[in-house]
C-alpha cells in the first residue's frame, strides 16, 4: 500500500492520535519536522495555522488534506515524522508500512541563509530555545530586533515553553535576516562548551566507561518485574506497561507569567521552568500512586538505553525506602558504591574522577517521604566525600547541592519550605490524562474487544473513571477488569477506592482458588486469617513509619508462606547485602495502608483507641524530624498517650488508612464483614469512626474567623479538610454528610493549592450538596480538568460562585458545567482564569448568558479565545440584562472580537467592569469601545497591554466627556509616546496610563 493509502485509510486514527489529550504539542512536532525536511513550505506552515483560531482537529485535518495532496514522498515524510514524534501508545495500531522510512535526498540543500537556517533547523531550535525564552528575547530587544510588544507576543502565559519558542522562530522570521542572525548567534553561545563531556570519550577513564556499562544494564534489569500467577511467573518490562503522567511545573518561572505549560520528561533537568539557578536539585511531587517510582523508573531506563539524559555520564538510583533501614553511617563513597553499583575495578581513580566532574553525575532520590526524618538544613553540614555520616544527614547534604545534581520525588505533603530553598525546580506529576487512561487500559489488554469494554464501563461510571486518573488505581481496575465487567449495571460498580481495594482483593484471593472458588461474600471469610496476618505486618509498618520488612518480621505477625503466595507482598534483595537478605513490600504503599485498615477493622481484640489514633488530626502532630527518643523524657504519661497517638499520625499514609477504615465502616460493606466480624463490634467501631470524623469537621468549622465588616464570612480549608470529606465520601451514607454540612455556615469555602483532582471532586459534591445556603466555591490552582468539572455537579445547585482558574479544563468540561449551571438557580458567578479554553466553548457561554437573566460575572481571562469566539460570546451578550463582570484578559480577540463585544454590550445597564487586557485591541477595536462608553453603565475599563494609538485614544476621550460612570480606563502598554500620554491625561484624567 503507498503511504497516500496509508494516510486516506487511516484518517481517523491520525487524527485521534495527534488530537488526543488536546494539546497540540504533537502536532506541532510533526509540522517542525516536515518544514525542516522541506516537505512544507513556510506558506504551507502558514495555512494550518490561519485562521489562528482553528481547533486542533480542524488544523491535523488541514495538515493530512496538503500532504495527502503533495503525493506520496511528502504521505511518506508526514508517516517518518509521525512515527518520531508521538510516544508509542499514541501511535498504537497505526500502520506505517515499509515506506516511512526518511527519504534524505529530499532535504533541503545546505541552507545558507540564516532564515533558511531558522527552518532547516526548526526541531532542535525549538529543543534549545525553550529553556532560554527569556535570554533570547533580551538579545533581540537589546539589537532591535524585537519591540517590547513581540516580546509580549511571544511570552503570552497561554504558551507552554516549545510553543513559545515557536512563536518566536516565527516572529523572527517575519522580522527578517537580521534578526535571524541574531537569534543564531545567540543559540550558538548558549551552547555549553564541551569541557570534560561525555561526547569525547577520549578524556574519560576506561574504568568510568565500564562503570557507566555496569550502572546501565543494573537500571536497565530494575525495569523488569516478575510476576507470579497461577500458570507460572510471567516477565514483564517497563515498555510493556508505561504512559506517560501529566507532568505541571509547579511555579511560574517569573512572576509575571503564570505557566501552565505542561513539560515532558526531557524537561526534567533542562533549563525548562528552572527557579533557582544556583540550586541542583529538581524535586517531583505527586500523590500517593500518581507514578512517581514510575516515572524515575522510567527515567532510568531512558538514560540506561542513551535516549534521554545524555548530559549525564553516570546515574546513582536510591530508593529512601531502602536507605531508610540501613542503621550504619556511610560516606558518599560507600553510599555510591555499596548501595547503588559495586565497581569490579579501580574504586579510587573512579571515585576521584566522580569528584572531579560532578556535572556529569546525576542521583536521584526516590520516596523523600518515606525516610523517617523530615528534611533539614539546620543539621550537621558534610562536605567531606569520604567521612561518615548517618544516611539522612548524607541526602539531606547531597539535597542542598553541597555534592552533585540530583533528582528527588516526594508526595506533597512533606516538602516543607526548608527543602524549597535549596530546589531549582518543582515538577508536579499529576497522574494520568483521560486520554493516558484509554492508552493505558489498550496497553494492558491486548485484546481490543476487552479493552472497549473497560473503557466503556468507566465511561459509565464518572467516579470510577476519576479514580483511574491516579495510575495506581487506573491498574487495579484493569488488573481486576473481570470482576469489574462482572458488576451489573444496576448495581453501579466501585464508586470509592475502598471498593476498588475489596475487587483488588477478591481477585487476588480468587486467583489462588481457581480450582475452588468460594461464592457471594464468603471469599474474605475464606481468607480472613491472611488478611489479618498480612494487616497486622502492614499496621505495625504504618506506625513505625516502616515499608520494608524481613522475614523475622514476617515471621512475628504470623505471615506464612501461603500468605506471602497470595501476591500481595512482593521481595526485593537488599542492594547493600552481600549476605542476600531478603526484604518484603506491599505491592504498593496504598495496599499496605489497605491491609492496616482491613487488620484494624476486623480484629475483634484490637484496643479501643485503635481508631480514634489513626483520625487524630495532622496538626496534634509533634514537630517534623522530631524523634520519640527527644520527646521520651520530658512528658508525663497522659502526654505519652497523645504523643503515641500523635505519632502515629504523622505519616500521611496513617490517614490513608483512615480513609480505608472509613470505607471498610461503610453500611455497603456491612455484608462482606459481617461473616468475619460480629455485628456489634462492627457497629462500635463505625460509631467510632463517625464520631471522630464529625469532631474533625466541627474543629474545622471553629477555627473559622468572624468575618470582618461587609466581608464575606470565608473558610480557608486546611489540608484535613479534604482528607476528611474523602473519608466521609468513602463511608457513602448520606446522612453524615448531611449532619455535617447542617452546621457549616460560610459564605465562602476556599480551596487553593489543595491539591483536588477528579477523586477529591467527588467526595466534595457529594458533600457540599448538603449545604444549607449556597457558597462561592473557590478551587483555584488544582488539578479538577474536565472530569473533575463533571463530578463537581451534583453540587453546583449550592455555589453562587465557582472559581476554577488554572485548572487544565477544556471545552468539554465547561460544555458540561453550562449545561448544569443553566438549572441553578443560584449559580451567579464563574472564574476561568488560566484553562484551555478556545473558541469552541464560547457558544455554550453565550447560551448561558442567553439562558440566565441573573448571571452575574464571567472571566475568561488567559485562554484561547479568538475574533471568532468573541462573536459567538458576543450573542449571548446581547440578549443578557444581567451580567456585570466581564474579563477577557490574555486572549486574542483583537479589533474584530472587540467591535463584536462592543457592540453587543452597547446598550447593557448592568456591566460595571470590562477587561480587554492584552488581546491585541487597536483604534478600530478602541473607536467600538468608545460607542460601548457613551450610553453605558461602566465603571472600569481595562484595556492595558494592547496596540492602541493615540487615534484610538482620542475616540475614548470623546466618549467619555459625555459619560459620567466611567472611573477610570487603564491603558497602560500602548502605542503612544511619552508626549501623547502626558497630553491626554492633562485632557482626561480618568485616563490611566
Ligand atoms: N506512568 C505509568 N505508566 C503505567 N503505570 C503506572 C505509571 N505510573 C504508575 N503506574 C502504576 O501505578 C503503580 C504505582 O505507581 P508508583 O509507585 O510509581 O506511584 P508513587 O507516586 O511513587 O506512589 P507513592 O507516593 O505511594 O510511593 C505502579 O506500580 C504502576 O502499576
Amino acid at each position: 500500500m503507498t503511504a497516500q493509502q496509508l494516510i486516506l485509510r487511516q484518517r481517523g486514527e491520525l487524527l485521534s492520535a495527534l488530537c488526543c489529550g488536546g494539546s497540540s504539542e504533537g502536532l506541532e512536532s510533526v509540522l517542525d519536522l516536515l518544514m525542516a525536511w522541506g516537505v512544507l513550505a513556510w506558506e504551507d506552515y502558514q495555512s494550518t495555522r490561519l485562521p489562528g483560531s482553528l481547533a486542533l482537529c480542524a488544523r491535523t485535518r488541514e495538515l493530512l488534506d496538503l500532504v495527502y495532496i503533495k503525493g506520496d514522498v511528502a504521505c511518506r515524510m508526514f508517516l517518518a515524522a509521525f512515527k518520531q514524534v508521538l510516544p508509542d501508545a499514541q501511535k498504537a495500531g497505526i500502520n506505517f508500512g515499509n515506506s516511512c522510512i526518511v527519504d534524505l535526498e529530499v532535504q533541503n540543500e545546505l541552507p545558507c541563509r540564516a532564515i533558511q537556517t531558522l527552518q532547516a533547523d526548526r526541531p532542535s531550535l525549538v529543543r534549545k530555545l525553550r529553556g532560554s525564552i527569556e535570554g533570547a528575547l533580551e538579545v533581540l530587544l537589546d539589537t532591535g530586533s524585537f519591540t517590547p510588544l513581540d516580546c509580549d507576543g511571544v511570552q503570552l502565559p497561554v504558551y507552554t515553553p516549545s510553543q513559545q519558542a515557536r512563536c518566536l522562530l516565527d516572529q523572527v522570521r517575519s522580522k527578517g535576516e537580521h534578526a535571524a542572525e541574531v537569534l543564531l548567534q545567540f543559540v550558538e553561545e548558549r551552547e555549553q562548551p564541551p569541557s570534560p563531556s561525555i561526547e569525547d570519550d577520549r578524556t574519560i577513564p576506561k574504568e568510568c566507561l565500564w562503570y557507566q556499562k555496569k550502572l546501565q544494564s543494573s537500571l536497565s534489569a530494575q525495569s523488569h518485574f516478575f510476576i507470579s500467577t497461577n500458570s507460572g511467573t510471567i516477565s514483564l518490562s517497563l515498555d510493556d506497561i508505561y504512559i506517560d503522567g501529566h507532568l505541571e511545573l509547579a511555579q511560574a518561572s517569573s512572576e509575571s507569567q503564570p505557566q501552565r505549560g505542561a513539560i515532558g520528561l526531557e524537561d526534567l533537568v533542562g533549563l525548562v521552568g528552572t527557579l533557582n539557578q544556583e540550586a541542583d536539585t529538581v524535586l517531583i511531587s505527586g500523590e500517593p500512586g500518581t507514578g512517581k517510582s514510575t516515572l524515575l523508573q522510567r527515567l532510568h531506563l531512558l538514560w540506561a538505553r542513551g535516549t534521554a539524559l545524555h548530559d549525564f555520564l553516570l546515574l546513582f538510583a536510591f530508593s529512601c525506602r531502602t536507605l531508610s533501614s540501613e542503621q550504619r553511617e556511610l560516606s558518599l563513597k560507600e553510599l555510591l558504591f555499596v548501595h547503588c553499583c559495586w565497581p569490579d575495578g579501580d574504586q579510587d581513580q573512579l571515585f576521584q574522577f566522580i569528584l572531579d566532574n560532578p556535572h556529569l553525575i546525576l542521583i536521584t532520590f526516590d520516596g523523600l517521604d518515606e525516610l523517617k526524618q523530615c528534611f533539614s538544613d539546620s543539621g550537621q553540614r558534610h562536605c567531606c566525600p569520604t567521612q561518615r555520616a548517618p544516611i539522612p544527614t548524607l541526602i539531606f547534604n547531597l539535597l542542598q547541592g553541597s555534592l552533585m545534581k540530583g533528582v528527588v520525588t516526594s508526595r506533597p505533603d512533606v516538602v516543607r519550605p526548608a527543602l524549597r530553598r535549596y530546589l531549582r525546580k518543582e515538577v508536579f506529576l499529576k497522574g494520568f490524562s483521560p486520554n493516558a487512561i484509554k492508552c493505558f487500559v489498550r496497553k494492558h489488554h491486548s485484546d481490543p474487544h476487552v479493552a472497549n469494554r473497560v473503557l466503556e464501563s468507566l465511561q459509565n461510571n464518572t467516579a470510577l473513571l476519576g479514580l483511574c486518573h491516579i495510575p495506581v488505581f487506573c491498574w487495579i481496575v484493569s488488573k481486576c477488569y473481570k470482576e469489574l465487567l462482572g458488576c451489573g449495571a444496576s448495581e453501579g460498580g466501585p464508586q470509592t477506592i475502598t471498593d476498588v481495594y475489596l475487587m483488588m482483593l477478591q481477585h487476588f484471593f480468587q486467583d489462588r482458588d481457581c480450582l475452588r472458588k468460594p461464592t457471594g461474600t464468603e471469599w474474605l471469610r475464606e481468607h480472613q486469617e491472611t488478611a489479618l496476618h498480612l494487616g497486622q505486618l502492614a499496621l505495625d509498618g504504618i506506625r513505625g513509619s516502616c515499608y520494608t520488612f524481613t522475614s523475622t518480621e514476617l515471621l512475628k505477625c504470623g505471615v506464612t508462606e501461603n500468605d506471602i503466595c497470595m501476591g500481595f507482598l512482593v521481595n526485593r534483595r537488599h542492594p547493600s547485602s552481600f549476605c542476600n537478605i531478603v526484604h518484603y513490600e506491599f505491592l504498593h504503599i496504598t495496599m499496605q495502608c489497605f491491609f492496616a485498615a482491613l487488620h484494624i477493622v476486623l480484629n475483634n481484640n484490637l484496643d479501643r483507641s485503635a481508631i480514634p489514633k489513626i483520625f487524630q488530626p495532622k496538626d496534634r502532630q509533634p514537630t517534623p524530624g522530631l524523634h520519640r527518643a527527644c520527646l521520651g523524657h520530658c512528658l508525663t504519661q497522659e502526654e505519652e498517650v497523645l504523643k503515641e497517638a500523635a505519632m502515629a499520625a504523622q505519616s500521611p499514609n496513617t490517614q490513608i488508612t483512615a480513609t480505608f477504615v472509613s470505607g471498610l465502616l461503610s453500611h455497603r460493606h456491612r455484608s462482606l464483614l459481617l461473616l468475619s466480624c460480629p455485628g456489634p463490634t462492627l457497629d462500635k467501631k463505625s460509631k467510632q469512626a463517625v464520631r471522630c470524623l464529625s469532631k474533625g469537621m466541627h474543629k474545622h468549622f471553629k477555627s473559622i474567623p468572624q468575618p470582618v465588616e461587609r466581608e464575606k464570612k470565608s473558610m480557608h480549608a486546611m489540608p484535613d479538610f479534604v482528607w476528611l470529606i474523602k473519608c466521609i465520601y468513602e463511608m457513602q451514607e448520606r446522612s453524615i454528610a448531611k449532619d455535617t454540612m447542617a452546621t457549616l455556615e460560610v459564605e465562602h469555602l476556599k480551596l487553593t493549592y489543595c491539591h483536588i483532582g477528579p477523586v477529591e471532586c467527588t467526595a466534595l459534591a457529594y458533600v457540599l450538596q448538603h449545604l444549607r445556603n449556597p457558597v462561592g466555591l473557590q478551587l483555584d490552582y488544582n488539578s479538577v480538568g474536565d472530569v473533575g468539572v463533571e463530578q463537581l455537579l451534583p453540587c453546583l445547585h449550592v455555589c453562587h460562585s465557582l472559581y476554577l482558574r488554572s485548572n487544565n479544563i477544556s471545552d468539554e468540561g465547561i460544555r458540561k458545567l453550562i449545561e448544569r449551571g443553566i438549572q441553578c438557580k443560584s449559580f451567579q458567578k464563574i472564574a476561568l482564569f488560566n484553562n484551555r479554553l478556545t473558541d469552541a466553548c464560547t457558544q455554550h457561554l453565550a447560551h448561558l448568558l442567553k439562558m440566565k437573566q441573573n448571571f452575574l460575572a464571567l472571566r475568561l481571562g488567559n485562554n484561547n479565545i479568538t475574533a471568532a469566539g468573541a462573536e459567538q460570546l458576543a450573542e449571548g451578550l446581547r440578549l443578557n440584562r444581567s451580567l456585570r463582570f466581564l474579563g477577557l484578559w490574555g486572549n486574542s480577540i483583537g479589533d474584530k472580537g472587540t467591535e463584536a463585544i462592543a457592540n453587543a454590550l452597547k446598550n447593557s445597564q448592568t456591566l460595571v467592569w470590562l477587561s480587554l487586557v492584552d488581546n491585541g485591541v487597536g483604534s478600530t477595536g478602541a473607536c467600538a469601545i468608545a460607542t460601548l462608553i457613551k450610553n453605558s453603565t461602566l465603571e472600569e475599563l481595562w484595556l492595558t497591554k494592547n496596540c492602541i494609538t493615540r487615534a484610538g485614544v482620542e475616540f475614548i476621550v470623546q466618549a467619555l466627556e459625555s459619560n459620567t460612570s466611567v472611573k477610570a480606563v487603564w491603558l497602560r502598554g500602548n502605542e503612544l509616546s511619552a508626549e501623547e500620554i502626558e497630553e491626554l491625561t492633562q485632557k482626561e484624567p480618568r485616563l490611566i496610563f
